[in-house]
């Protein structure tokens, strides 16, 4: 069994003339460690799938299986659980408090989690170390979207779901915060999910999930990925 499964899953919004369903029977599963990117166009279901295995949204119907567990089933209580101690998010606007520090950022995460890591050390982990105090207005898009890649490691998560991470960043910055997502997936053992638009990036997964018109169309395994370095787009 795959540590994530993700199984015939529809979300279906509204009713009637309004229904839409975003997802629509989508299914697939990631291994314990690996790095997956989620390709697709805009509107294919990627952001309400990765909603939905963050435990933010529900299902309509379908299961959702991670680490054993039905999350599709899980109670409120152990749903509140699950995103505390479980899942790291990061989305493409960072979503940082304004008026609080980088430090403080990543500080008030892990106060909410049990095994968290030490936000200091954290921030020093993602090259951050000399901006530690630092309020968000003050750093430029590539170090926000580190503090918030912090904030989401420093909770010692099991998975780190990122919606389009490198949404808002100019290409070189972009590229670096991949690189960090990448190294992060491969030193710390942490399951990687990433979604993007731009299929160049296809080349770093360990596996390929692509989305359309709220299905996977395919599901591939990469033997040799690719640094994010060696990658031009
Ligand atoms: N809360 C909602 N209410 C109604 N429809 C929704 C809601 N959330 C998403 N949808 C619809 O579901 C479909 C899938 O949306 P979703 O955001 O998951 O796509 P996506 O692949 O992430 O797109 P993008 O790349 O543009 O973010 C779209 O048609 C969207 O308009």
């Amino acid at each position: 069994m795959a540590y994530i499964e993700f199984e015939q899953v529809c979300k279906v919004y509204g009713s009637g003339e309004a229904e839409v369903r975003a997802l629509d029977g989508a299914s697939f599963e990631v291994n314990q460690g690996e790095l997956a990117v989620i390709l697709g166009a805009s509107g294919a279901g990627k952001t309400t799938a990765l909603n939905i295995l963050g435990g933010m949204d529900s299902a309509t119907s379908g299961h959702v299986m991670v680490g054993g567990r039905d999350i599709s089933a899980a109670s409120e209580d152990k749903l509140i659980e699950y995103r505390r101690s479980d899942v790291g998010f990061v989305f493409q606007f960072y979503n940082l408090v304004p008026n609080l520090t980088a430090l403080e950022n990543v500080e008030l995460a892990t106060q909410i989690c049990p095994d968290s890591l030490d936000p200091a050390e954290t921030l020093a982990k993602v090259g951050l170390e000399h901006r530690m105090g630092n309020f968000p207005a003050h750093l430029s898009g590539g170090e926000q979207q580190r503090v918030s890649i912090a904030r989401a490691i420093a909770k010692n998560p099991k998975i780190l779901l990122c919606d389009e991470p490198t949404g808002a960043l100019d290409y070189k910055t972009g590229k670096q915060v991949l690189q960090l997502l990448q190294d992060t997936c491969r030193l710390s053992g942490l399951t990687v999910i990433i979604i993007t638009h731009n299929s160049a990036l296809a080349p770093m997964a360990d596996r390929l999930i692509r989305f359309k018109s709220g299905r996977v169309t395919s599901q591939e395994l990469n033997p040799s990925p690719v640094p994010i370095a060696e990658i031009e787009w």
